[in-house]
């Protein structure tokens, strides 16, 4: 039992020190209000030390290796392989060691108030903090309280596996050795990236889907992707099952698989989704119960605000992965920016009840134009709905689909595949989404969610020229096999 503290009050209190919660903390300020950010582990949180810094840095080095072999001219210049010891330090240096020094600073130059320890709600407004130096801290938040907490991994129910130590992404993104055997669960974005990155690192790599993999994404495009984990030599075991894990007495895993056959792997990274970290948070004391299989879920309006919360309902937000909308720190920090704008205004009485659809307080693209790149090689870059997802959504719609074969993507590299597809109204004639994958496609994304967010007619997206040569000339093939 946490002995009775006085109190302190702060505008706001932010559970959750990292991108989002940062982004929040940041935008109240700077909009005039006081703000707290409680921190249990490391200013920064995951991306910054377990998931994107580290898992793209260890994979730049790999594919701007195969750029260079894939180009006749440099390819005989390429004499030897990735070095592995010089990626891993190279790591290090873009997780800071996994130090958080040059955060906190950032924190405490923009006025930010932090305090280390791990934070749970007891009443409306106000915030527990059982603080890694023993102290204990009550926080009254005067407008509200903002939860960005992330997410955890979800385990899947597979025989054995809890009585077995097995890689989440923290352990594969701060890997000090390369293990030589390495089999990972789950054919999503994450299992997918750090296959290759092992791969590429030396370490044989079976992964195994349930499913496709990438099945969120167009066939062709993961198809793509699929063919470049086989070229690094990923046993892709895709459509199968995982009946049991366990360790053998040598100390190695056994992973028995629903086709009857087994894998044997010095390490398994479990990669099979994450969800909303709200365990512990001291919800259920403010009115929220799990669902009926045990998760705590929140619901936010476009502006973050929690909905039904208790009191005067208007005072628990939610961002970024606590959210549990779209698991992206690009995502989850313009959340941030929008929910740290509308507490600001709210509290100045300037914005009062659910603003406007693309006013700077609402969360709009959330919905419709969410962007993400997969950074494996081939890279996988996509926005918006996909073809299935706004037929769902009652669109009469029409797609066009190409190979990328421009003057820019044979010169990029020998053999450049790709592929290229947009999704269209085809009542208002814009585009709805768009899917890019091969090669370096990753910074051609943006223009399409400008065109997604613009809602840019097509026939004036045909005066958008694409430089020559360079691999956005798809772009006018695409336009003109539409038809333009
Ligand atoms: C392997 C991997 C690679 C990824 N790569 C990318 C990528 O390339 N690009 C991309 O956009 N996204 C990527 N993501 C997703 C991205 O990491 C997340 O979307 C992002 O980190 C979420 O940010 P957040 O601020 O919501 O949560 P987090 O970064 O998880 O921060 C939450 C913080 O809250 C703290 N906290 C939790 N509970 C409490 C409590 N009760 N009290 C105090 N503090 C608490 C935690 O310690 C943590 O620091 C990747 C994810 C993974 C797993
Ligand atoms: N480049 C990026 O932006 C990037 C990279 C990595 C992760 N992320 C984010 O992190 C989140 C988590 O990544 P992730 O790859 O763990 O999740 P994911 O949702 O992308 O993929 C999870 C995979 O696990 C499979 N799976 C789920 N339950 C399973 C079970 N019981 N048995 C076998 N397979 C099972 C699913 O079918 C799916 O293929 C994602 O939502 C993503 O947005 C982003």
């Amino acid at each position: 039992m946490i002995p009775e503290p006085a109190g302190r009050e702060y505008d706001v209190v932010i559970i959750g020190a990292g991108a989002a919660g940062e982004n929040v903390a940041d935008r109240v300020v700077k909009g005039g209000l006081t703000a707290v950010l409680v921190e249990a582990e490391l200013v920064g949180g995951e991306c910054s030390y377990w998931a994107c810094m580290p898992s793209k840095a260890l994979l730049r080095p790999g594919t701007a290796l195969h750029g260079a072999q894939t180009t006749p001219g440099a390819k005989e210049a390429v004499t030897r392989t990735l070095d592995a010891k010089a990626i891993l330090s190279r790591r290090n240096y873009f997780t800071s060691n996994w130090q958080d020094d040059g955060q906190v600073e950032w924190v405490k130059d923009s006025g930010i108030e932090l305090i280390r320890g791990h934070a749970f709600l007891t009443v409306p407004r106000t915030v527990e903090v059982a603080g890694l130096d023993g102290t204990d801290h009550r926080l009254e938040a005067r407008h509200a309280v903002v939860l960005a907490t992330g997410s955890v991994p979800t385990q899947p129910p597979i025989d054995g596996l809890a009585d077995v130590q097995v890689w989440s992404n923290r352990e594969a993104t701060s890997a000090s050795e390369v293990p030589a055997r390495l089999a990972v669960l789950g054919g999503g974005v994450a299992g997918t990236e750090l296959a290759q990155a092992f791969a590429r690192l030396g370490s044989a790599v079976t992964l195994i889907a349930r499913s496709g993999l990438l099945g969120s994404f167009p066939e062709e495009a993961a198809g793509l992707v699929a063919a470049g984990l086989r070229a690094d030599g990923v046993d892709l075991r895709l459509h199968t099952s995982t009946q049991r894990i366990g360790m053998d007495d040598d100390g190695a895993f056994s992973i028995e698989l629903g086709d009857g056959s087994s894998i044997t792997a010095d390490k398994v990274l479990v990669s099979t989704g994450r969800h909303p970290a709200l365990e512990g948070l001291g919800l259920e004391s403010v009115g929220f119960g799990a669902d009926a299989d045990g998760r705590l879920l929140l619901e936010t309006d476009n502006t973050g605000l929690v909905q039904a919360a208790q009191g005067d309902g208007g005072w628990l937000y939610a961002v970024g992965d606590a959210a549990g909308k779209n698991l992206y720190t690009h995502q989850g920090k313009y959340e941030a920016r929008a929910t740290g704008d509308a507490i600001a205004a709210r509290a100045k009485g300037e914005l009062d009840g659910r603003p406007a659809d693309w006013s700077r307080f609402a969360q709009t693209a959330n919905d419709h134009a969410v962007p993400g790149v997969v950074f494996t090689d081939p890279e996988l870059a996509t926005v918006g709905r996909s073809l299935q997802r706004a037929r769902k959504d009652g669109y009469n719609v029409s797609s066009v689909e190409l190979p990328i074969q421009v003057a820019g993507s044979s010169l990029h590299s020998e053999n450049y595949e790709g592929w290229a597809q947009l999704v269209i109204d085809e009542d208002r004639k814009v585009l709805l989404g768009a899917t890019f994958a091969g090669p370096d496609v990753a910074e051609l994304l943006h223009a399409a969610t400008i065109a997604v967010v613009g809602e840019v007619p097509l026939h004036r997206l045909w005066h958008a020229v694409p430089a020559y040569p360079t691999i956005s000339e798809v772009w006018l093939r695409l336009l003109e096999k539409y038809g333009l």
